[in-house]
């Protein structure tokens, strides 16, 4: 596997000409955790989309597993996984339909098993027959998880998983991030957690539309603690 999963150097984002931060230049490794961490609108999820192929870099230079993220390209959608706060569902598909429908499009063997698997992982079971409408804001942020998981990845990119966790699913989801890297997984989240950072993330970069600074887990928590949310 290459060495280097995402590249960043001297990228700047922005919508309609405008850039929302300053250009950001970072790396993540296979087996590594990135946390990008910085105050409400600093441009941490604009960055995250530039990684998922869903925004055009205004500059700099961007790699993903060796290219420039393209996300109409078959060989990055099986790579590269993003968890967005997105609600992006088919309404007349169940939990444990949309759960099965990603791993089965994703040719994971034994989809049935890992589904029933990921359902009690993130206390879905009993909901694993409703449509999405019906699940509270926070059972489909677990439903969108599961997903994530539900199929194979190279990278995993999430923005702020902790949101509408209690505090054991929000240790659960550090703990399968560590194991994540263990398995030689990438993971780049934004986050305001500091703990979860301090738990996962092997680097930290602190968005601002001043300076984008590459941080130690400690001291990107100690920001966090000090940003007005
Ligand atoms: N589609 C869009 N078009 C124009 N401006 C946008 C768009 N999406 C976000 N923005 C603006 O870009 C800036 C950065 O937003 P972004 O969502 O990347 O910040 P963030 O760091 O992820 O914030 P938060 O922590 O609140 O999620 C904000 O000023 C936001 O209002």
């Amino acid at each position: 596997m290459a060495s280097v999963v995402l590249q960043a150097s001297d990228v700047l984002v922005g919508y309609g000409g405008a850039p929302v931060c300053a250009p950001a230049s970072f790396r993540l490794a296979p087996g590594k955790a990135l946390a990008l961490v910085g105050a409400n609108g600093s441009g941490k999820s604009t960055l995250l989309r530039a990684v998922l192929g869903l925004l055009e870099p205004m500059g700099g230079t961007l790699r993903v597993l060796g290219e420039a993220p393209d996300e109409r390209a078959a060989a990055f959608r099986t790579r590269v996984c993003g968890v967005l706060d997105d609600d992006a569902w088919f309404p007349a598909l169940t939990v444990r339909e949309h759960l099965y429908l990603t791993a089965r499009g994703h040719g994971v063997l034994g989809a049935n098993d890992v589904v029933t698997g990921l359902l009690e992982e993130f206390g879905l079971e009993q909901e694993q027959h409703a449509l999405p409408v019906a699940l509270s804001s926070g059972q489909r942020r677990r439903l969108l998880l599961a997903a994530g998981f539900a199929r194979p990845r190279d990278l995993l990119v999430l923005d702020e998983p902790e949101q509408r966790l209690d505090r054991a699913m929000r240790d659960h989801l550090a703990s399968r991030l560590i194991d994540e890297k263990a398995a030689g997984g990438a993971v780049l989240l934004a986050t305001h957690d500091g703990d979860l950072v301090q738990q996962v993330a092997d680097r930290a970069v602190f968005v601002s539309d001043e300076a984008v600074e590459v941080l130690t887990p400690a001291a990107a928590a100690a920001r966090i603690a000090r940003e007005p949310r």
